[in-house]
């Protein structure tokens, strides 16, 4: 898929920057290569606004070493940002995995400082902003996304002072108490006042953003925003919003009502015996996911009998992350040890308690594990919003299931009729598997009705377009 096209003309008006372009490299069986579509929400939303607008999507591809020449995809520009083995070290897996991840997950694991590693970002940061630069025509709209591109707006708008330029950070912007630690903190502050506007998940993130804006920048906020000087002398205001990000809700419930997934999702729920009671958690492999608390809970359930094997089975897709950085080295060990003790302890023959899968899934197929879940387990130590809980909403077209949900997702906001736990709480948290695992039909048919309702009209499209509303607002 995609041609090749010359680099270098600054002619497009809508211009996203992400770490990652939305396509992955597949070798295919001749040697030859293709770039397939990456499936996410972020791509699907923006995809419309491309094609109309001649756009252009600046990432890195996932390659080390080697970045192909620009070219153009589904009418859009993918543009390859290259990265070498030393900068995904220190920018990617360094910095943005296990100094600003960490920190803004309210170091739930210990950040670390490595003076080298700001350096590679501030760097490879450099290296975004001069391609967003070289490829934007004359007052394009340029969209900038989450933690590991921070300074990329004022990088950008130093050299292109005629844009219009947003921002949006998909994790938690964290409390100022925690993001004093990092020695970096101003230059990351200034960075994100580049742009016109700061697009957050949660109100609670705009505010500590402004918040230091006062405190480190010595500049006064007036209700959501704040008046900054140019290089040039000028005034600029910049505004600082929740906009929490949803997924293609449609997209999503047309699949799960699709006669193949309907079909699938029987097959899936015979081939696991037919239990009583089936759950599910799809996450990430990673620590912010509290997957061990939620095994934790599972096994006390186990120990006392509330639920037994083979009526009841759990199944966890941990999809493989950030491998080689060490906190999630540690991790796998860690939760791959819980699952195997789990399953020694209370798994039967051809029975096991948890079904533990280390793989990446096609859509269609998690989709067929939504529909099949009598309680989705979704309980992260704190997480930016957690799509998989919009989606098991939007999946339920049959308005079955029950979703417990860790209040400490940005999702938690919005999806009040769920069983909401705080997961450190595993007294609390194993209370409230056992009550959604007993809800009454109807009035879980009830939650989840209000739930859809919401994820319906707040979907992905509905994000983008309030982003891109403002953005266009501000400055005007
Ligand atoms: N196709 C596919 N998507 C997955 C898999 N595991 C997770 N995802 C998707 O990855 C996204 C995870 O988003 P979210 O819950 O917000 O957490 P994040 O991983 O921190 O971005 C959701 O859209 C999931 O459907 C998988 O095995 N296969
Ligand atoms: O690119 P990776 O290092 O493999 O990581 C995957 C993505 O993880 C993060 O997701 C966040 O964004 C979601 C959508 O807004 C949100 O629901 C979730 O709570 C966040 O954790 C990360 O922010 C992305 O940049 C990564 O691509």
């Amino acid at each position: 898929m995609g041609s090749s096209i010359a680099a270098g003309t600054a002619d497009r008006d809508f211009v996203v920057v992400a770490n990652r372009l939305p396509v992955d490299r597949v070798v295919r069986p001749d040697g030859e290569v293709e770039w397939r579509r990456s499936p996410g929400g972020l791509v699907t939303a923006l995809e419309p606004i491309m094609q109309s607008r001649d756009g252009a999507w600046i990432g890195w591809s996932g390659d080390v070493d080697h970045a192909p020449e620009p070219f153009e995809s589904d009418g859009m520009l993918l543009h390859a940002v290259p990265l070498s083995s030393k900068e995904v070290a220190r920018y990617y897996e360094g910095f943005s995995n296990a100094t600003l991840w960490p920190l803004y997950h309210d170091a739930v694991a210990p950040p670390e400082f490595h003076r080298s590693w700001w350096d590679t970002y501030v760097t490879v940061n450099r290296r975004f902003a001069e391609a967003a630069a070289a490829v934007a025509g004359q007052n394009a709209v340029v969209w900038i996304q989450d933690y590991q591109l921070q300074l990329v707006p004022a990088m950008l708008r130093a050299q292109r002072p005629d844009l219009r330029i947003g921002f949006f950070l998909h994790i938690p912007f964290p409390p100022t108490e925690l993001f004093m630690q990092l020695p970096w903190r101003t230059r990351i502050v200034e960075g994100l006042l580049g742009a016109d506007l700061i697009g957050f998940q949660l109100p609670g993130g705009a505010a500590n953003f402004l918040r230091l804006a006062r405190q480190l920048c010595g500049l006064q906020p007036h209700g959501r925003t704040v008046e900054v000087t140019d290089a040039d002398g000028e005034p600029r205001v910049v505004r600082a919003e929740a906009f929490p990000i949803s997924i293609d809700t449609k997209g999503m419930s047309d699949l799960s009502a699709s006669p193949e997934v309907v079909q699938r999702a029987k097959e899936l729920y015979s081939e696991l015996g037919e239990p009583k009671h089936v759950l599910l958690g799809v996450d990430r492999l990673d620590y912010t996911k509290g997957i061990s608390t939620r095994l934790q809970a599972y096994r006390e359930l186990l120990e006392d009998s509330s639920i037994t094997v083979p009526d009841t089975v759990l199944i966890q897709v941990a999809t493989p992350s950030r491998e080689r950085v060490e906190h999630y080295k540690a991790l796998r060990n860690r939760i791959e040890l819980q699952v195997g003790r789990i399953n020694g302890d209370f798994g039967t023959l051809g029975h096991p308690a948890v079904q533990y899968l280390h793989q990446s899934y096609g859509r269609d197929e998690l989709c067929a594990l939504y529909r099949v879940a009598d309680v989705m387990l979704v309980t992260p130590l704190r997480d930016g919003m957690n799509l998989v809980a919009k989606e098991y909403v939007a999946a339920r077209t049959d308005h079955g299931g029950a979703l417990v949900l860790s209040e400490f997702t940005g999702a938690a906001a919005e999806l009040r009729q769920a069983y909401q736990v705080n997961p450190h709480d595993i007294t609390h948290l194993k209370e409230t598997i056992v009550a959604a695992l007993n809800q009454d039909p109807a009035e879980g048919a009830r939650r989840m009705r209000a739930m859809r309702r919401h994820v319906t009209s707040h979907d992905v499209n509905h994000w983008a377009a309030s982003f891109l509303d403002s953005l266009r607002k501000t400055n005007a």
